[in-house]
């Protein structure tokens, strides 16, 4: 983890102020509750659905990150207030949803975007590390979806989740235990959009490739260094790249689909490689021709 805690990503007033293709009313009078609101992409999904329209919700496990940001929402006229919610604790997470059903009356689109994990080789996982990753990605995204499937069913209302995942296609190295997290998040949210189709819930899923947020503290400089230089467009991802898939999910835009997965990774997935952990020697082909 770089020791300074450096700053990635997009600012709030960039934020604000980023062109948009969304209409101001696209979310209007719409609620939505993103986990990891505060964080990198949380972040940019909080605006951007705040800008369409929405009243936000953010939750995430440090008050003052919540804080700073419902208080620039606040600033910039929007509807906006966070919730402390560690969601790896199902209890936690259902008195949640019956606070925000009781103060908003209804909720329309959960985003999931709380999750993150540690770049180490997977032999060498503990099983305390391998429970943190596992229970935050996919415990955590599953108990936020049921919770929130819940109250649509029982309010006899819709609504739609988007789940912020990692791209799978082949595995990400250094990083097994989110692959098998996310992996189970994609194939759960496949299954459940079929079951809940009939309570008008949609579930999709928003595969992001790097994309330069805070959460980026966790690899060394060195292997971020190497993140632009093997994707096709030579370049990282901003967190309002994925912020406009959740918007085009969420809007009317996304009103007929649903078990997707839209993978926005300047085409990662087709060519280059990523090594979080740093390419070992073995498979520097070009120093063995
Ligand atoms: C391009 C790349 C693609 C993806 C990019 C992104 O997603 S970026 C954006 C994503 N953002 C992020 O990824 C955000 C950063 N990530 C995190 O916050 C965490 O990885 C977390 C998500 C698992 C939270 O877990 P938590 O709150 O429970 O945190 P905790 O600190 O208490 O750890 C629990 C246990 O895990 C183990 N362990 C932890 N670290 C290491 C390590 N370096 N080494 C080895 N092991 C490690 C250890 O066993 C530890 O227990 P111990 O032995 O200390 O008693
Ligand atoms: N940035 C990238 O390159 C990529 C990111 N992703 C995924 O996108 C999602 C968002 O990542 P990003 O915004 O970049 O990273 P950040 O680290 O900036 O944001 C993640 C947020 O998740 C919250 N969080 C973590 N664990 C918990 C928990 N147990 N309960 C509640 N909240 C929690 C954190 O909030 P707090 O600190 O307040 O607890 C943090 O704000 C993650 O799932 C990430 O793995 C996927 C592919 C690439």
């Amino acid at each position: 983890m770089a020791e300074d805690g450096q700053r990635f990503g997009l600012s709030d007033a960039e934020l604000a102020a980023h062109r948009t293709v969304f209409a101001g009313d696209a979310m209007e009078g719409q609620v939505a509750v993103i986990s990891g609101g505060a964080g990198g992409i949380g972040r940019a999904v909080a605006w951007l659905y705040a800008r369409m329209g929405a009243r936000v919700v953010v939750t995430g496990r440090k008050q003052e990150k919540l804080d700073a940001l419902v208080a620039a929402l606040t600033e910039a006229g929007h509807a906006a207030r966070g919730e402390v919610l560690d969601v790896r604790s199902r209890e936690s997470v259902d008195a949640f949803w019956t606070r925000v059903w009781e103060a908003e009356g209804r909720v329309d689109t959960l985003v999931n975007s709380a999750g993150g994990q540690f770049p180490q080789a997977a032999i060498d996982f503990s099983p305390k590390g391998w429970d943190a990753v596992i229970n935050t990605n996919l415990n955590g995204t599953w108990h936020m979806m049921q919770a929130a499937a819940q109250r649509w069913r029982d309010a006899g209302k819709g609504g739609n989740i988007v789940n912020i995942v990692v791209v799978t296609t082949h595995g990400l190295y250094g990083v097994a235990h989110t692959i098998a997290a996310r992996s189970g998040v994609i194939g759960l949210s496949k299954s459940v959009a079929v079951e809940w189709a009939p309570l008008g819930i949609r579930v999709n899923c928003v595969a992001p490739g790097a994309i330069e947020t805070e959460g980026w503290n966790v690899y060394t400089e060195a292997a971020r260094a190497t993140y632009p230089k093997t994707n096709p467009m030579m370049r990282v991802g901003s967190a309002w790249d994925i912020a406009e898939a959740c918007g085009y999910l969420a809007a009317p835009s996304g009103g007929y689909v649903t078990g997707e997965v839209l993978t926005v990774d300047g085409g990662g997935q087709h060519w280059g490689e990523t090594w979080t952990t740093g390419k070992p020697d073995y498979f520097r082909t070009e120093d063995k021709a």
